[in-house]
């Protein structure tokens, strides 16, 4: 008999007809995305369930006595209760590499916007506010040559800092849990601290995983370390950062600007008051939302779940998980 899975989130008909080869399952067809207590009724024969960042925890282990893997349609696993996963030998699954270089391109996108100022301007000409004085108040900063210090030098991380070097011809510091020295190499990178990172750098990239270590690692003390020219660079998650700091900084002229793809809640709440600021540029999430990189995120998320729930090892076990399988 094949393994019972169920999808809480849609996948592309492909990927879907890989998954019925393999398992017998049941999906989400919702209009809206599936609620929290809606999911926690499917869950009773579900043996595998693919999800996009539900959190996973003891609540709704309890309700899913039959649980073997979660896969997860996406790089970061904050989602994941590790240590109530650990405890039910539930194996835990996400999306590495397929997306790399898709959040890169945004990344870059995010610094050349903020520092040109392109959003402001665009509305300005959208606006019919385009004048033909002396346009000084429209300038920018430049990106080439610049120094760009990356907080996570990972997967992504390491992605953006290629286009930085060898598209912008920057100067690349960087600070990681490790120094990686074929990095150091390839891009002539340079490991510093945090503060020195802070202190030196034009644009601070923040690509580092949310964990308890990097919640709010971006306060206050941070932000009034950089330069008042930086601009300061957020795809990783909102929770790194003390949002309520960044407001002060950019409202204070601390730094110059931000780009920013993530926020502490999401979807942004329209009061917040980022959204007022024109020094601000801001994303709904979307680093890896391309139709192909979500195609190869759905499709790796589907074959993790399909070998985990048919007793095989997926590619992707995140690594605090990887001992269940031993
Ligand atoms: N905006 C988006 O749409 C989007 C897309 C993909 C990934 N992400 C986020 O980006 C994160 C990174 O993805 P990745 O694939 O590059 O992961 P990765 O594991 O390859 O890289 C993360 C790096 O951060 C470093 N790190 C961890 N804690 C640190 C700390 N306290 N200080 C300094 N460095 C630290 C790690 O050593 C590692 O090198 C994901 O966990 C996810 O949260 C966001
Ligand atoms: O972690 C990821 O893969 C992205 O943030 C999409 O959720």
């Amino acid at each position: 008999m094949k393994p019972y899975v169920y999808l809480a989130r849609p996948v592309p008909p492909e990927v879907e007809d890989y998954i019925s080869q393999h398992c017998s399952y049941k999906k989400w067809e919702g209009a809206e995305p599936i609620t929290r207590k809606e999911l926690l009724e499917q869950l009773g024969e579900a043996q595998g369930l693919l999800i996009t960042g539900e959190k996973i925890d003891d609540e709704l282990l309890d309700h899913a006595p039959n649980l073997k893997a979660v896969s997860n349609i996406s790089v970061g696993y904050n989602n994941f209760d590790l240590e109530a996963m650990q405890k039910r030998n539930i194996i835990g699954t996400n999306t590495p590499d397929v997306l790399n270089e898709t959040v890169a391109d945004l990344g870059v996108a995010l610094m050349l916007s903020a520092a040109r100022r392109i959003p402001e301007l665009d509305k300005l000409v959208k606006e019919g506010k385009w004048e033909n004085k002396d346009d000084g108040p429209l300038f920018g900063v430049d990106m080439h040559g610049k120094t760009l210090g990356i907080i996570g030098m990972g997967r992504i991380g390491e992605a953006i800092g290629r286009r930085a070097k060898f598209g912008f011809n920057m100067n690349i510091l960087y600070h990681n849990r490790n120094r990686k020295m074929d990095t150091e190499k390839a891009l002539d990178a340079t490991f510093v601290t945090q503060e020195e990172l802070l202190q030196e750098s034009d644009f601070v990239l923040l690509m580092v995983p949310f964990t308890q270590e990097t919640k709010h690692l971006m306060g206050r003390e941070q932000f009034s370390q950089m330069k008042k020219s930086a601009i300061f660079i957020n795809t990783s998650r909102g929770q790194t950062v003390d949002e309520d700091s960044l407001i002060e900084a950019l409202q204070n002229n601390v730094i110059f600007a931000a780009g920013l793809d993530v926020f502490e809640q999401e979807p942004v709440s329209p009061d917040n008051p980022l959204l007022q600021l024109s020094n601000v540029v801001t994303l709904p999430h979307i680093g890896s939302a391309t139709h192909q990189t979500r195609f190869e995120m759905a499709k790796l998320a589907a074959e993790n779940l399909v070998a985990a729930v048919n007793g095989e090892e997926p590619s992707a076990v995140v690594p605090e998980l990887k001992g269940i399988l031993k």
